[in-house]
């Protein structure tokens, strides 16, 4: 009897950009996925998402300080290095960028990539001021490491981090990137919460209840799709609704997909998202819904 069996090739690991541009050196045009690790189905299914889109598929891991405030969860952020990259390897992932902090910040970087001010002045960027401008930077110097050897390639983000994936749009068009950015849908579990590194934080008693948030959000677009809807009655009621149930919502709003504004005159459906970010049990959580 003769076996045959496919063996997938080792992902190779780098730590350093020298590195990782020698390995990608003549491999062709990379299809990436930045991370910051503690794996879930939602970043494999973007990192399976990405492989048909280059020649060849890049993964990073790297927790970036730079992105964090002095109050937010850096140091306890889920690191579970061996886990990540079994999952990356059994996803058929070519390439793991793994940079220690020395690798990447050999020095303070004083030299930053501000995002555009009224993109970054609302949502998440009023709420975690200085958060797009170390996700940018961060960003530029990956897409720097990754993307020298070939010039340019692909480069696949959630939809869950809604307003991240428009911010790093409007950085590449603007710097003028040749990097195609695609969006990936946000993967959910079964009761309809976001997948989310985050979400480990919470006990089984909140993360039962954590799916208030997926619903707070379809119960707001439902109703401002009704004639006559007064948004900023509908949001305010939403507000209370969450907050009624123990969370404390930093927003819940319906906003335009195309440049997160609020909508002008009556909601047309097909072009909005509603998006929400708020906290259970100390765990901040966002989410949103194009409807
Ligand atoms: N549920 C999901 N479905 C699809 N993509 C996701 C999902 N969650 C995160 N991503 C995407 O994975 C990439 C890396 O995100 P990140 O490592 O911050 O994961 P995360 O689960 O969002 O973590 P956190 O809980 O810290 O926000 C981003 O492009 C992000 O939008
Ligand atoms: C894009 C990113 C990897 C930059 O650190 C991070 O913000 C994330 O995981 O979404
Ligand atoms: N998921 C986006 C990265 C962050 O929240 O820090």
């Amino acid at each position: 009897m003769t076996y045959s069996r496919r063996i997938r090739p080792s992902m190779h690991i780098v730590h350093t950009i020298a590195d990782l541009r020698a390995a990608l050196a003549g491999r062709g045009r990379p299809a990436f996925v930045p991370t910051m690790g503690n794996l879930h189905a939602g970043h494999l299914s973007l990192v399976a998402q990405a492989r048909p889109l280059g020649d060849v598929s890049v993964a990073s891991i790297f927790v970036n300080r730079l992105q964090f405030a002095p109050h937010e969860d850096f140091d306890s952020y889920p690191r579970t290095w061996q886990a990540d990259c079994d999952a990356l390897q059994a996803a058929g992932c070519d390439l793991l960028f793994a940079p220690r902090e020395s690798d990447l910040y050999p020095q303070p970087q004083t030299f930053t990539v501000q995002p555009d001010p009224q993109l970054d002045g609302m949502l998440e960027g009023h709420f975690r001021p200085g958060f797009f401008a170390g996700v940018c930077t961060v960003v530029m110097k990956l897409f720097s490491a990754v993307f020298f050897a070939s010039g340019g390639g692909t480069a696949v983000f959630g939809k869950k981090d809604y307003q991240q994936l428009m911010v790093i749009r409007h950085m590449v068009q603007q710097f003028a990137l040749p990097i195609a950015i695609v969006a990936g849908e946000t993967a959910r579990a079964g009761d309809g919460l976001a997948l989310s590194s985050r979400n480990g934080y919470l006990d089984a008693a909140a993360r039962s209840r954590a799916v208030q948030l997926s619903q707070a959000l379809r119960a707001l677009a439902d109703a401002a799709l009704q004639p006559g809807a007064d948004l900023a009655a509908l949001e305010a009621h939403a507000l209370q609704t969450l907050s009624a149930q123990g969370w404390e919502a930093d927003y819940l709003t319906v906003r335009e997909r195309s440049d997160l504004s609020p909508p002008v005159g009556a909601p047309q459906a097909g072009q909005l998202v509603a998006l929400g970010a708020a906290r259970l049990d100390g765990t901040r959580l966002i989410d949103n819904l194009e409807f």
